[in-house]
């Protein structure tokens, strides 16, 4: 890679297919160095991305008083506002299984207009993509070993579920400079699909700690590893830093579904998958126990996360590359 090189080149995993054995290694290699890749033939249509770009948009142009609503301080707490993650950043979650129920909750308090097409559209894309994280564990599985997926997908992961932000960021309208939308973070999650539109401005940092730009390519997703998913494979797929940079003086959408473990599951990583003649980095410990750990040490600020996996569980040994 020559110096000024600025954006990374990930694998392309094509997820409608079995996966092609030749291509598990360069999987494994980039989960390892950047934990993240990209993936196609996903079977969700520019149609229905730009139906909910456009429903996401009327939503965040509501006052923000109304927004509030389903603020840090209300009984639904599904909107982040501005200033709690960065002053450019707000955002929706909506919670699975029933992606339907909770989109229409959030709406119904803000009495959005056409709040069945919302919840119909949400329910759609997010039971699409609790399909594809089943089918991105499975290849991530595959990556660690010879039969792994049929081992460990049903005895570990068949309790996974997901949620989704809707994200939107709008930079001072005088850009001068670049600003940070999102700070440096690590997800929590065992994966992270992420939609991010032609704006682009997600980075990941490389372990010299270079920030290196994720571009926005057209019919193609981005997937990352979370924290649980770091220490369930004993650091052989990596939860990396990212952030996102606001570059252009226009909004940016973006969705992050987060694929996570059952709360209550003790993570611990298999002998087989540690492998032979290597150490466990972590200690056992059950999910929701990290989850608030991080919520505790963050205040829900995403800028730079003093604590990680590592620290919450890791037992101080620490292998390289
Ligand atoms: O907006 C993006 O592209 C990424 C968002 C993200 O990293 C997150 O929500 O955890
Ligand atoms: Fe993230």
């Amino acid at each position: 890679m020559s110096d000024s090189q600025t954006s990374v080149e990930l694998p392309v995993l094509d997820i409608s297919k079995p996966i092609d054995p030749s291509f598990l290694s360069f999987l494994a290699e980039a989960c390892k160095k950047w934990g993240f890749f990209h993936i196609i033939n996903h079977g969700i249509s520019e149609d229905l991305y730009s139906k909910l770009c456009t429903l996401s948009k009327d939503l965040f142009s509501l006052p923000s008083d109304t927004k509030l609503k389903l603020g840090p301080f209300s009984s639904l707490k599904t909107y982040t506002p501005h200033f709690i993650a960065s002053p450019y950043y707000e955002s929706l979650r909506v919670s699975g299984p029933d992606f339907f129920a909770s989109a229409q909750s959030s709406a119904d308090l803000l009495s959005v207009q056409q709040s069945s097409e919302f919840s119909e559209i949400l329910q759609e894309y997010g039971s699409k993509m609790a399909e594809l994280s089943k089918k991105i564990v499975e290849a991530l599985l595959t990556s660690l070993g010879d039969g792994f997926e049929k081992k460990y997908y049903e005895s570990e992961f068949k309790n996974c579920s997901g949620y989704l932000r809707i994200n939107n960021y709008s930079p001072p309208e005088k850009l001068e400079d670049e600003v940070e939308g999102l700070g440096m973070h690590t997800d929590m999650s065992c994966v992270t699909i992420v939609y991010q539109d032609e704006i682009g401005g997600l980075q990941v940092r490389s372990q010299e700690g270079k920030w290196m730009d994720i571009r926005p390519c057209e019919g193609t997703l981005v997937v990352n590893i979370g924290d649980i998913l770091q220490a369930w494979s004993n650091e052989k797929l990596r939860s990396s830093e990212h952030r996102v940079i606001l570059k252009q003086p226009a909004n940016r959408f973006s969705l992050a579904f987060f694929w996570c473990f059952e709360d209550e599951k003790v993570i611990t990583a298999p002998d087989e998958v540690v492998g032979e003649g290597n150490v466990k980095l972590y200690k056992p410990f059950v999910c929701i126990d990290y989850l608030k750990f991080r919520e505790n040490n963050e205040k829900g600020k995403f800028e730079k996360i003093g604590f990680t996996v590592r620290d919450f569980a890791g037992n101080g040994l620490q292998i390289d590359g």
